[in-house]
């Protein structure tokens, strides 16, 4: 199957007056703040895509160039084989992109809005289209509502359904779901596996990993900027494998350093939670007794199995990460 979304080799260095200097291999400097580096993705036409990363990973740069709204250092990027530089208006054509950030001009209705859009793809007669991509993401009684007297939510549609006025066959979504309500998130995703379904490439961005483990066939995670996971979810699920036993810690908290063994099965800790790696579920009496012996009272407990957190945690925090890279090379 032919490309939807070619990257390669992409670096991309912010000029050093803008942000900090980051150092990158040994002890080498870069001029300027290196947020890619020699990226190299192939996404194929249809895929459901995640492209995952803590904050500052680089995801929302490597969307910039993708859009061509900021330049690759080295390396090329095309969108259904056009270049995104020097064939720019085919790409960007090819190209559908839902922003982080709610941009907007607040003194349009919402059609307006979206038939404005339309014209800047030359698209006039486009009202059969937007009425539909409303009635899809439940905007339909807000059509002729002023952008800001809208809601977050509301406007956070708006730009979904900007991003679609000219049926991009590619459909980049940066965070969609960033403080949205349950109603809207469950329209958004029934709405775009169905534009999937119907053969558009996806590419998604999030930090709801039970949203990309629901919907990406295959996911990117990035960690400063280098690509250090390539997977199909499902290979990445059952690299993570095992379960994972929670620990609800009573008023004595987690009884940290008293246990090599602990210390070693504890994937994360937050407040009075523990979360341990359980390989086989021989070892949760012993794992339950070391706990006590520890010093630890236990409030409660519950057996889950591992999920794309647990692989994010893993690949980004543990040693997991060159495994990976090895594979993603
Ligand atoms: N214009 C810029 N000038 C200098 N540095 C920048 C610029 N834009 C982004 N950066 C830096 O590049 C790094 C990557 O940022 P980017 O926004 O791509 O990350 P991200 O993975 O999208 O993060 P988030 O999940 O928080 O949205 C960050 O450290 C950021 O501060």
């Amino acid at each position: 199957m032919s490309s939807a979304v070619r990257i390669e080799h992409v670096s991309k260095v912010y000029p050093r007056q803008t942000s900090l200097w980051r150092r990158v291999g040994a002890g080498q400097a870069v001029d300027g703040f290196q947020a890619l580096n020699d990226v190299s993705l192939d996404i194929a036409q249809g895929e459901f895509f995640g492209l995952l990363g803590p904050n500052g990973a680089g995801k929302t740069s490597l969307i910039a160039i993708l859009a061509g709204l900021s330049r690759a250092t080295t390396g090329q990027v095309s969108i259904c084989g056009y270049d995104v530089v020097s064939q720019f208006r085919a790409s960007r054509r090819a190209l559908g992109v839902v922003p982080q950030e709610l941009v907007f001009d607040p003194f349009f209705t919402v059609r307006e809005t979206l038939r404005i859009q339309s014209g800047y793809f030359g698209l006039r007669n486009n009202d059969d289209w937007i009425d539909e991509i409303l009635e899809n993401l439940g905007l339909t009684s807000k059509a002729d509502d002023n952008m800001r007297a809208l809601s977050g939510g509301m406007k956070r549609r708006v730009l979904v359904a900007q991003a679609l006025v000219h049926r991009p066959p590619v459909i980049v979504l940066d965070e969609p779901t960033a403080g949205v309500d349950v109603d809207l998130r469950r329209t958004l995703w029934q709405f775009i596996s169905r534009l999937n379904r119907m053969g558009h490439t996806i590419l998604l961005t999030t930090h709801y990993l039970e949203e990309a483990e629901e919907l990406c066939g295959r996911i990117a995670m990035l960690k400063a900027g280098r690509i250090v996971a390539l997977d199909t979810t499902r290979a990445l699920l059952a690299k993570v494998g095992g379960s994972r036993l929670v620990l609800h810690m009573g008023a004595s908290g987690w009884p940290a350093g008293k246990s090599r063994t602990l210390d070693e099965k504890l994937v994360q800790r937050q407040d009075n939670r523990a979360v341990l790696r359980l390989d086989n579920s021989t070892e949760l009496e012993s794992l339950l007794a070391q706990v006590r012996t520890a010093g630890g009272i236990i409030d409660g407990i519950e057996v889950l199995p591992a999920d794309l957190e647990d692989a994010f945690l893993n690949i980004m925090h543990g040693d997991s990460a060159s495994a990976s890279l090895e594979k993603a090379a």
